[in-house]
This record gives structure tokens, C-alpha cells and sequence, in this order.
């Protein structure tokens, strides 16, 4: 673990000062694009203007063959592509990988002013941010780079689940972490198939009447990702970082997709991914406050003056941390609204 004396100390000389609080950037939506796939690429300029972060991945979904070009691309398209004020990450191949250190490498040194956020796959634990965090401020270094970059784990390893708090906390560089649930899946040899989701067979069911078992009874859907997506919104909180939903692989079921973001929206999860152009509007919607609910927040707002107290709303009542929840919501929306000119009419901002 580091010294608390000098956790903000950059780990080589002249790297950047690492930021001492992550700013919360609206990421509603990081949005995968395979840089080696021409069609893809095409639609960016389009896709710029609709989701929040734009990601290039090089890891799993883009082939091995393809590895290099991916990584070719990414750096073309952040050098020719006009992104407007839309962030771009990248998901780097895992540690393990014979491409990793090429990602890191030229990425960082070739377009290191470019990039926002990189996303580091299957983290083990802590070990493996600590080494990306020494390399990246060597990198950064040696590429002339002037803001440090930030790094996003994806948990989806048992190992990572299981310290997921430590890898929270493991640099000044953590932005955020994600679900990984098919490779978490297939680390935890859970027997699913689907990436990400619930699954039809992960439920209870209600008490027999007069014990007979087989007469038909309701049965209540469970979220077999639910005590992970849990731990890893308390890990984010503490560490004051960013936790995400991650990918929902039935891309033709966009209902039981937005059920599933928002449920990670209610839980604390400030952004999903967006896999297919068809997710991105889903993600807007879900994980933008509710008109209704911006009006309700604000009436309580109003309603409690200094924020002490207690008073009582259409039958509900309020009090000191009601007006806290209701900031929360209210924050957001302000956030939100500054990136998002639409909702910064519906919210009346
Ligand atoms: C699913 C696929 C193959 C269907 O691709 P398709 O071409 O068959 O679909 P389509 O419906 O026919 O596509 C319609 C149009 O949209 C385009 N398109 C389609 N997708 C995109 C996109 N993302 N961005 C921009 N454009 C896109 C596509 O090129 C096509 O263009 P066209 O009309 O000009 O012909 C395709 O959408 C895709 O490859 N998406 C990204 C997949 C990906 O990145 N997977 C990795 C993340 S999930 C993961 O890694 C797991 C995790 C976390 O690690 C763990 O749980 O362990
Ligand atoms: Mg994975």
C-alpha cells in the first residue's frame, strides 16, 4: 500500500501532478467502437454528437489479426477525427496479453494528450494498477504528456471482486470501475452464458398452498450480478470514483437492457456501456434524471429552507437527509444539463 504522505506524488520525474479529486465528467454512455472495424470509425464524427464518451477498444471483440490495426486506428482517429467536447478512452488488452505494453506504449506517447481515461481489463487486484500507474507516468514523461491520464478497472475476475475495495483506492489515477460480468461469469464458473443481464433460472418462489409443490406458484426474478454491482458502488463511493454497469449482450432485447441500466442507475451507477448504436439513446434516458422526479427534488429543496428538520410533503415526510437525496438528484441534473442542452430545457436550468 502507499504511503498516505505521498500518494500524489508523480511516480516519475516530470510526469504530471495526478489530480487530487477526479471530476465528475458526464459518461452516461462510454460507447465501444473496434478502431480496425472502417464502418465503425465512419459513423464517429455522427456519434460524437450523442454520447459522452467515446471508447476505442482493443482488447476482447476486436480479433487478433486485427490487434495492431486497432491500435492504429485508435491513434488515427484521435489525431484526424474532430470529437467535439466528447471524451475518448480506450480499453487496452489485458496485462497478460502479448499487446499490452504496445497499447500503453504508443498510445500514451502518441496520443497521450488525446486520451481521457484507460481502461484496464480482468484487474487481479491492486498489484495491477500500481504497475500501470509507474509505467503510465514514465510514458507520460517520455510522450510530453500534460494532464495525467486516468485509469478504469473492469471487475470481472474473482480476485477482483474480492478486492475491489484496494483497487478502488490504489492510485490517484483510479476515475472509476465497471461490471465485467462475462468473464467475471466465466472466472466464477457461474453456469451462464450471457453477457451480462439476468438470467429466466435465478429466481425464488412463492410458498406452496396446502403443500402442493406442483401447482403453479409465482416465481421472482433475482440479479445474479447484484452483490457484485453492489460492492463495487460502496468501493467506488469510499474511494471517490466513478462505478458503471458495464455490457448488456442481448443487443435485440433493448427493454430488458433498459431495465437492467436502470437498475444500475438506482443503485448508484453513474454511466453504462453502449455496445451498438441502438444502446446509446436507452443510456441517455436511464441514466439522465427523470423530469418528474428533478421537479419532486427541487419542491423538497424549497420546501426545507436551510435543510433541517422535518416537514411533510403530499403524505411523505422530508428531513435532513431527504434534502440530501434530493441534492443528489438535483446535482446531477445541473451537471448534466450543462453538457446536454436538451435537458437543460426539460429541467427548466
Ligand atoms: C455486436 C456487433 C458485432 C453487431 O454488429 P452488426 O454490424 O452485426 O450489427 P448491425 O445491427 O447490423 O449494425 C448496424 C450498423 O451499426 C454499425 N455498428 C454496430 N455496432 C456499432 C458500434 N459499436 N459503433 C458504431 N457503429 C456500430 C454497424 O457497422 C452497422 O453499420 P451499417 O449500417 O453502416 O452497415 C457490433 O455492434 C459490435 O461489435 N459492438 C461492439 C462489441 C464490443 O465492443 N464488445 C466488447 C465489449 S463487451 C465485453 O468485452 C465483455 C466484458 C466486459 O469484457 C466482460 O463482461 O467480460
Ligand atoms: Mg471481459
Amino acid at each position: 500500500m502507499r504511503n498516505p504522505k505521498t500518494f500524489f506524488r508523480p511516480l516519475a520525474v516530470g510526469a504530471p501532478a495526478p489530480v487530487r479529486e477526479v471530476p465528475f465528467r458526464p459518461s452516461r454512455m462510454l460507447h465501444f467502437f473496434d478502431p480496425s472495424n472502417a464502418k465503425m470509425v465512419a459513423k464517429l464524427p455522427d456519434l460524437a454528437s450523442k454520447v459522452d464518451v467515446l471508447l476505442g477498444n482493443l482488447e476482447d471483440a476486436v480479433q487478433a489479426v486485427n490487434k495492431d490495426a486497432a491500435r492504429a486506428g485508435l491513434v488515427d482517429v484521435a489525431r484526424t477525427v474532430d470529437l467535439g467536447g466528447t471524451q475518448l478512452w480506450t480499453r487496452i488488452n489485458s496485462l497478460d496479453s502479448p499487446w499490452a505494453l504496445d497499447d500503453l506504449t504508443t498510445l500514451v506517447t502518441e496520443i497521450g494528450n488525446e486520451l481521457d481515461v484507460i481502461m484496464v481489463p480482468k484487474v487481479e487486484g491492486p498489484e495491477d494498477i500500481h504497475y500501470v500507474d509507474r509505467l503510465l507516468a514514465q510514458l507520460e514523461v517520455k510522450g510530453g504528456v500534460r494532464k495525467p491520464l486516468l485509469v478504469h478497472a473492469i471487475l470481472e475476475t474473482a480476485s477482483g471482486v474480492a478486492q475491489v475495495e484496494e483497487i478502488a483506492l490504489a492510485s490517484p489515477r483510479m476515475q472509476g470501475i465497471s461490471l465485467g460480468p462475462a468473464d467475471l461469469g466465466a472466472d466464477r464458473r457461474m453456469k451462464t452464458t450471457r453477457a451480462g443481464g439476468g438470467h429466466p433460472w435465478y429466481l425464488v418462489r412463492e410458498d406452496p398452498v396446502d403443500s402442493d409443490v406442483h401447482a403453479p406458484r409465482a416465481t421472482y426474478l433475482q440479479d445474479v450480478y447484484h452483490y457484485t454491482i453492489g460492492r463495487m458502488v460502496d468501493a467506488c463511493v469510499q474511494a471517490g470514483i466513478y462505478p458503471y454497469y458495464g455490457p448488456f449482450g442481448d443487443i435485440g432485447d433493448v427493454v430488458a437492457c433498459e431495465d437492467q441500466f436502470r437498475n444500475a442507475y438506482l443503485m448508484g451507477c453513474v454511466g453504462t456501456w453502449s455496445l451498438h448504436p441502438v444502446q446509446i439513446d436507452i443510456a441517455r434516458r436511464v441514466f439522465s434524471p427523470d423530469v418528474s422526479e428533478v421537479a419532486w427534488a427541487r419542491r423538497v429543496v424549497d420546501a426545507m429552507g436551510d435543510g433541517t428538520g422535518a416537514v411533510m410533503i403530499d403524505g411523505k415526510m422530508q428531513d435532513d437527509a431527504s434534502v440530501k437525496m434530493c441534492r443528489v438528484t438535483l446535482d446531477l441534473a445541473a451537471e448534466l444539463a450543462e453538457r446536454d442542452p436538451e435537458l437543460k430545457e426539460l429541467y427548466g436550468l
